[in-house]
């Protein structure tokens, strides 16, 4: 039986990774791995997790049994950062999930079985929603989303996709720091995108997976909370694998939106029995990590407060790159005014293989890269080496 099987192209992001170990040169640079790192190049645990852990570890005779819906606190207590003061006026019901992977899974297997066949996914956008949705079943569709070279937003574009969309049409969006362009929507925009699919019947899933790596907390988050306003049913994929550095625990929640409380129930009942075929019961830990966390006022302020510095610290060297790519490429001065670790250059794959074969820098052929992979003293000469490509 295994012989009968094709060999799959290996994930070319994960690949990237097994290269960029293997290259002995010291002074090598990794903008490819979409994970946040600090000057020294490690990936933080935050104080406020390891607290939370310590916390956990004193609490664990009482671990038995956890159901579908996974841990209460955490669901309530993220749907309560996630959706503000908005979150509160509407009929929500929340799964939690093995990583925003998962929830994407099951928003994808949901939407299937209420009779949506088709999702629209920008373009550029991370490309496992592609593959997530294409196995589950769902026609992938690309709407325009970003001129790489303008660095700019196609917004008029995107409109226009979603205008000529059909009724029960599923819009993925980012909720903020757009993977892979770092192009910010702003209010104004989602007030119009929000109007459209409302007009439509185009009911949109926000996937929301840095939240707090963007301008902040709250405004990580303003658009969508405009959105589930406006239309009768939203869903929402959160990841908080990246926003509490859960990296390894991969956890996350998928949250039904809806104008009345029985659809909202109606769709967290179908979720379950989802959950239940695919993986049963979410893994724990992370999620109990992030409600000890948002559970207790000490612990919630500590942990914004080491989100605040990882912040700061992209946006300075964001700030800096830009400023020196824009000599070379000038469209590239509008990085700065990007959010969150991810930004997409207008480079020839051929470009991005001499960067890797002659100067250690990876990033994948797309040209995405990571600012936080980069450390602010060696800003100047990965920017010298991009100048040296044209
Ligand atoms: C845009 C986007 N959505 C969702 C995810 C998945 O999150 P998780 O790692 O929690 O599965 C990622 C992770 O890379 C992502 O970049």
């Amino acid at each position: 039986m295994f012989n009968a099987l094709s060999r799959q192209p290996d994930d070319a992001l994960l690949a990237l990774i097994g290269l960029y170990k293997q290259d002995p040169r010291p002074g090598k640079v990794d903008l490819g791995v979409g994970v946040y790192r600090d000057e020294e190049g490690r990936t933080p645990v935050f104080r406020a997790v390891k607290a939370a852990e310590r916390l956990l570890l004193d609490g664990q005779d009482s671990k038995a049994y956890l159901g579908l819906e996974g841990d209460a606190g955490y669901l309530e207590r993220l749907w309560s950062l996630v959706g503000g003061a908005a979150g509160t006026k509407v009929a929500t019901a929340g799964v939690q999930t093995p990583g925003g992977s998962g929830a994407l899974r099951l928003a994808a297997d949901l939407v299937l079985r209420g009779g949506s066949k088709r999702v629209l996914v920008g373009q550029p956008t991370w490309p496992n929603h592609v593959g997530i949705f294409a196995a589950a079943g769902l026609e992938v569709v690309s709407y325009p989303f970003f001129d790489t070279a303008g660095q700019t937003v196609l917004f008029d574009r995107m409109i226009a996709a979603f205008e000529a969309a059909q009724p029960g049409d599923v819009a993925l969006l980012h909720g903020s720091c757009h993977n892979p362009t770092g192009a910010p929507l702003s209010l104004d925009q989602w007030k119009e995108l929000a109007a459209v699919l409302e007009t439509r019947g185009v009911l949109p899933l926000v996937d929301i997976a840095y939240q707090g790596f963007g301008r902040g907390l709250e405004e990580d988050s303003e658009g969508l909370r405009h959105l589930i306003g406006v239309v009768p049913e939203t869903l929402v994929a959160v990841s908080s694998s990246k926003s509490f550095g859960l990296y390894r625990e991969r956890t996350g929640a998928i949250f039904a939106v809806a104008a009345a409380p029985a659809a909202a129930d109606l769709a967290k009942s179908n979720l379950m029995a989802l959950a239940r075929t695919s993986y049963s019961m979410p893994p724990d830990h992370g999620a109990a990590v992030v409600r000890t966390i948002l559970s207790d006022a000490a612990l919630t302020a500590d942990w914004i407060a080491e989100l605040d510095v990882m912040r700061a610290r992209i946006t300075g060297i964001r700030r800096k790159l830009a400023a020196g790519l824009a000599g070379v490429f000038p469209a590239l001065a509008a990085v700065a005014e990007q959010e969150g670790m991810f930004s997409l250059l207008p480079l020839t794959e051929a470009e991005v293989l001499r960067l890797r074969a002659d100067h250690a820098i990876y990033m994948p052929t797309s040209g995405r890269i990571n600012i936080a992979g980069l450390k602010t003293a060696e800003v100047d000469d990965v920017v010298a080496k991009f100048a040296a490509l044209r």
